[in-house]
């Protein structure tokens, strides 16, 4: 079979007229040097990268970013993951179009030309060893590894899929749902003064009584929720679409009223992103010793976000071994996990980009949090306070864990899997009435947040029908359940997991008395 060069994405196809006149110059101009460029086959491509070059694909495109790598502004893990993977669909959801355009084209080497064996194959390195890249999207080889229960099966069209996928996003952009929703977040607006009068009018001018501190921590609690989502929404930049002044705003939410480093918060979600549920390089599946969402964390596994083992010790079997009674009364503590990831990230991370603005800022809440309690006339309101406001707080930290930790780690093919099958497969949808979107906060329609994260949140809504029906069509699992459900749900797949714990520890037992055995026989020899 002649070798097949892929045809151009919809992503460089005008959306309407309009769009095109203003796409058409630069999607030419790529289409252009496209032609002009070397062919590159698989085996060309994994030949080149055993040498040491960092091949991506994007686009049809083969980038070679050796040289931008550690000028990335998305830092450089996003790109180490994505080494010979073809990485169009993770480009696209992180990136404004203008970057797919002009950018991209800017680091191109070569065009790849997939042959019949490389036709639909998403990673063309998995039996590298490659540091990142070839651990991602651990398979599931079948073994004793439990996996939540799906019925999506593990022969999906996934070209068909991505297809299908594509065109989707050309007909919201299109439709103009990129655009922010100004009005909706001005009725946000609304909600986070309020809580912020609120809770620092109780504690300025409240009768001194334990309801008040009680009311002003709910409060303080609601309004971190509240600013959180707003956040989230400011780090995927879908408020102006402009990173910096996002970023920027995102610091005076985050680090100025919530105390947290929203650049700490990027890097971490950022990657979250692109290697979802992925046991060895997702962070927010990386909770050891507390919690394990798989038993693939029983095996010391190398955290490449972390860097380090994550190790399996007696601590961890412990608290993994009651972490589904443990769950709520861990998440309770978790923001002050946050403050120390923050303030480790803002000091020793080699990535982090507005550093001195982040200290400051957090340097700043620190000071008029501290005056604020010191209006707190007695020690015992004062930790009623700071306990009942942090604990609250474990809110967020359940909405936030319960779209992912019951679902797939593993996938059931890593080397055909595209971008979208694996969003659906990793992730779930909260069901909810409208009146209460405004508590979940964008995060009830995770699943499609994760295929089109920077769609303004308040958009998703919309979004919704089409992703189920694009599920339909192509036999994907959509899961979702109310908050009540989702909650059980969880707790059902971590005591499943924890059950587990006490396999391996007879196991280890049984493995530590033959090691002790046959020493003594070597001894006794
Ligand atoms: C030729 C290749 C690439 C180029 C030229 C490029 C360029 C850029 C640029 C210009 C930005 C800033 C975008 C903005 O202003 O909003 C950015 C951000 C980012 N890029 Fe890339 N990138 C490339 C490859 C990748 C790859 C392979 C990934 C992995 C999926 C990736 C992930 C990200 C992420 C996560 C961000 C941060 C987005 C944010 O701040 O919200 N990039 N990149």
């Amino acid at each position: 079979m002649p070798p097949r060069t892929p045809s151009p994405s919809p992503f460089l196809m005008p959306a309407s007229p309009a769009a095109g006149a203003k796409a058409m110059p630069a999607a030419l101009l790529a289409e252009k040097r496209r032609g002009r460029l070397p062919a590159c086959t698989a085996a060309e491509l994994r030949r080149r990268i055993g040498g040491g070059e960092y091949l991506v694909i994007i686009d049809g495109l083969v980038c070679k970013l050796n040289a931008f790598v550690n000028k990335h502004p998305g830092g450089p893990l996003a790109i180490m993951h994505m080494v010979g993977h073809d990485a169009t669909d993770e480009v696209r959801s992180m990136h404004p179009l203008d970057v797919l355009e002009t950018a991209v084209p800017r680091w191109a080497v070569a065009r790849f030309v997939a042959d019949a064996k490389a036709e639909g194959v998403m990673s063309h390195v998995e039996d590298m060893d490659l540091a990142y890249s070839a651990a991602r999207s651990s398979p599931n080889d079948g073994s004793s590894h439990a996996q939540p229960p799906t019925t999506t099966g593990a022969d999906l069209d996934y070209p068909a899929i991505q297809r299908d996928f594509r065109l989707l996003d050309v007909q919201l952009r299109a439709a103009g749902l990129y655009q922010c929703n100004y009005s909706a977040y001005a009725f946000e607006a609304v909600r986070y003064v309020a809580l912020f009068i609120t809770a620092v009018g109780l504690l300025l001018y409240g009768p001194v009584s334990a309801w008040t501190y009680l009311a002003a921590g709910i409060s303080t609690a609601l309004l971190w929720q509240q600013l959180s989502f707003f956040a989230h929404d400011l780090g995927h930049n879908e408020l102006t679409g402009n990173r910096n002044f996002d970023m920027v705003l995102g610091i005076c939410v985050a680090d100025l009223l919530g105390g947290l480093s929203v650049g700490w918060w990027k890097k971490n979600h950022n990657t979250h992103h692109i290697v979802t549920n992925d046991v060895d390089n997702d962070p927010d599946i990386q909770h050891l010793p507390f919690f394990a969402v798989s038993t693939r964390f029983f095996e010391s596994r190398y955290s490449t976000y972390y860097r380090r083992v994550m190790e399996f010790d007696a601590a961890a079997r412990l608290f993994v071994s009651v972490q589904d009674k443990m769950y709520y009364i861990i998440m309770c503590f978790a923001r002050y996990n946050l403050y120390f990831l923050s303030w480790n990230y803002l000091l020793f991370s080699d990535f982090a980009p507005f550093r001195t603005l982040e200290i400051c800022c957090i340097g700043i809440f620190f000071t008029w949090f501290s005056w604020l309690l010191s209006h707190i006339p007695s020690w015992p309101y004062l930790a009623l306070y700071v306990l009942v406001s942090h604990s609250a707080s474990a809110v967020l930290h359940i909405q936030i864990t319960l779209s992912h930790f019951a679902m797939s780690t593993e996938s059931p093919d890593p080397v055909h899997e595209c971008f979208a099958a694996r969003q659906v497969r990793t992730t779930m949808d909260v069901i909810c009435p409208r009146a209460l979107d405004w508590f979940h906060g964008g995060l009830q329609f995770q699943i499609e947040h994760h295929l089109f994260p920077r769609l303004p949140r308040h958009n998703l809504l919309l979004v919704q029908p089409l992703v189920k029906d694009l599920c339909r069509k192509h036999r994907m699992e959509f899961k979702e359940f109310s908050f009540v459900d989702g909650n059980i749900y969880t707790l059902q797949w971590m005591g499943e997991v924890a059950s587990r714990v006490k396999l391996f520890n007879a196991r280890k037992e049984h493995e530590d008395q033959a090691v002790a055995a046959l020493r003594k026989a070597i001894v006794e020899l």
